[in-house]
């Protein structure tokens, strides 16, 4: 059926996510080619699939309203399409009839009659209100409890609520907003790799520059390997955010030398690529670390056609096998719980929990000390997560300088020049409300003596 492969992508990409553990982003291209799925198609596909993911958690408490048996009783396949079918008719324009039929439909194809018949009375039920309605009879009151409420309206886990809320300070307008952004789609973002192309190459391709970062550019539409450039190893995908923290630590004063930089968690390459062409054009050499092996491969693949020198080093970042202050610069991008790109892994804020962030914070200390361990006195460390939560960005950053007279924390705000609403200092939190970037922390350091 031809005309339904749509819904029947996007229902696969339910099914492996939730039965297969896979990631959207990596499901949705490989349903897509099987379904020989392209433009409006494509993008119907897309939205169905990443809707319904990014809206799981509240789609699953409307369902649980609508039926007598607990959610995990139910078939999976059929859970599923009820998903698909709650996230069509709260959150689209889809016509609430198209939206109950189509999903009845994929539940006789893929459970049988019966649970056809449950999920036509299920989705008649879940039609008979809004997303409002259903917040006012299932989720508590907004006086009563603003988290609990929140994290049924926008869809995020309650412990992200309460991350997200702590990070921008309490502000219940701008916690509202940001809850909204991750529910929208982001565009991609091209970096032009310096010295390897231009973004008036990648504007002469249809993209458009970025608002900030002098490398950037927003595709609005249709594959990123349909540019030359993407093609051919000299620009790649990256969010705005992501090249601004890199381009800070650049571009931060440093008294020379200032030729060996080292990018501690490099993997998969994207911010190396565009430190190793800025410093290609300096002359100065580049160690990219990383400890996973396939990781390492593709920052070897990213910086492939770069004419400067460089290296990819297999190992783990926090036992250093390089001398003391043997480096100018120093990124740490840290390991994170990835809670500043929401926006683009749709399942990952339902399969996060709140003790993953402990351990990530003991291993963020652990490579922050190697960082600074790493840097020669008067070098700077970028210490960057994209995640806003308090616990893996400044409460980090503060207990390993807790003690310490030899390093110093640089404001970071004037090296991301015109960039609006960075706030206090000395560290910079971006954020998809305010700058439409990911929500990028960075931190920058000086190593003092
Ligand atoms: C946030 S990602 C880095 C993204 C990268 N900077 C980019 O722009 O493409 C963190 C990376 O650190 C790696 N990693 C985690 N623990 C590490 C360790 N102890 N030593 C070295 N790399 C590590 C992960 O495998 C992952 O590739």
């Amino acid at each position: 059926m031809k005309g339904d492969s749509p819904r029947e992508a996007a229902f696969e990409v339910l099914r492996a996510v939730s039965a297969d553990d896979a990631y959207a982003n990596l499901a949705m291209p490989a349903a897509l080619r099987r379904h020989e799925l392209r433009g409006r198609d494509a993008a119907l596909a897309t939205e169905l699939a990443y809707g319904t993911l990014r809206g799981q958690g509240t789609y699953d408490s409307v369902v649980a309203g609508c039926v007598t048996r607990p959610l995990e009783d139910l078939d999976p396949p059929l859970l599923d399409a009820l998903r698909l079918g709650a996230h069509q008719l709260l959150a689209t324009r889809v016509p609430a009839h198209a939206a109950v039929s189509t999903s009845v439909d994929l539940v006789r194809r893929h459970v049988n009659e019966g649970a056809a018949r449950m999920a036509n009375a299920v989705l008649r039920r879940i039609g008979e209100r809004d997303l409002d309605g259903w917040a006012a009879e299932l989720a508590p009151s907004r006086d009563a409890n603003l988290t609990g409420y929140l994290s049924f309206r926008h869809a995020h886990p309650a412990w992200i609520v309460r991350a997200l809320n702590d990070a921008l300070g309490g502000d219940e307008a701008e916690l509202e907003a940001a809850l909204r952004a991750d529910n929208e789609p982001a565009g991609v973002t091209l970096a032009a790799r310096p010295g390897r192309a231009t973004v008036e190459e990648l504007a002469g391709a249809g993209a458009r520059p970025t608002r900030w970062s002098p490398y950037g550019a927003e595709l609005e539409s249709g594959s990123p390997a349909r540019l030359a450039a993407v093609r051919e190893g000299r620009a790649g995908v990256q969010d705005e955010g992501s090249q601004l923290v890199a381009l800070a630590l650049a571009t931060a004063p440093v008294q020379p030398p200032d030729e060996r930089w080292l990018d501690l968690c490099a993997g998969p390459g994207g911010k190396a690529a565009l430190l190793a062409g800025l410093l290609t054009q300096r002359g100065g050499r580049l160690l990219a670390v990383e400890q996973h092996e396939h990781r390492a491969r593709l920052i070897a693949q990213a910086l492939a056609g770069d004419p400067g020198e460089h290296e990819v080093l297999v190992g783990d970042a926090t036992q250093p096998s390089w001398p003391e202050a043997d480096f100018d610069r120093v990124l740490l991008d840290a390991p994170c719980t990835g809670l500043g790109a929401l926006r683009r892994r749709p399942e990952s804020r339902w399969r996060r929990r709140p003790a993953d962030v402990a351990g990530l914070r003991r291993l963020q200390s652990d490579l922050l000390r190697s960082a600074l361990w790493s840097v020669r006195p008067g070098g700077l460390v970028a210490y960057v997560t994209c995640s806003p939560h308090l616990a893996e960005t400044v409460t980090v950053v503060d207990d390993v300088l807790r003690g310490r007279d030899d390093v110093e924390r640089v404001d970071a705000r004037p090296y991301l020049p015109g960039v609006p609403d960075l706030g206090d200092g000395p560290d910079v939190q971006l954020w998809p409300h305010r700058h439409g970037t990911d929500a990028m922390y960075l931190a920058l350091l000086r190593r003092t003596e």
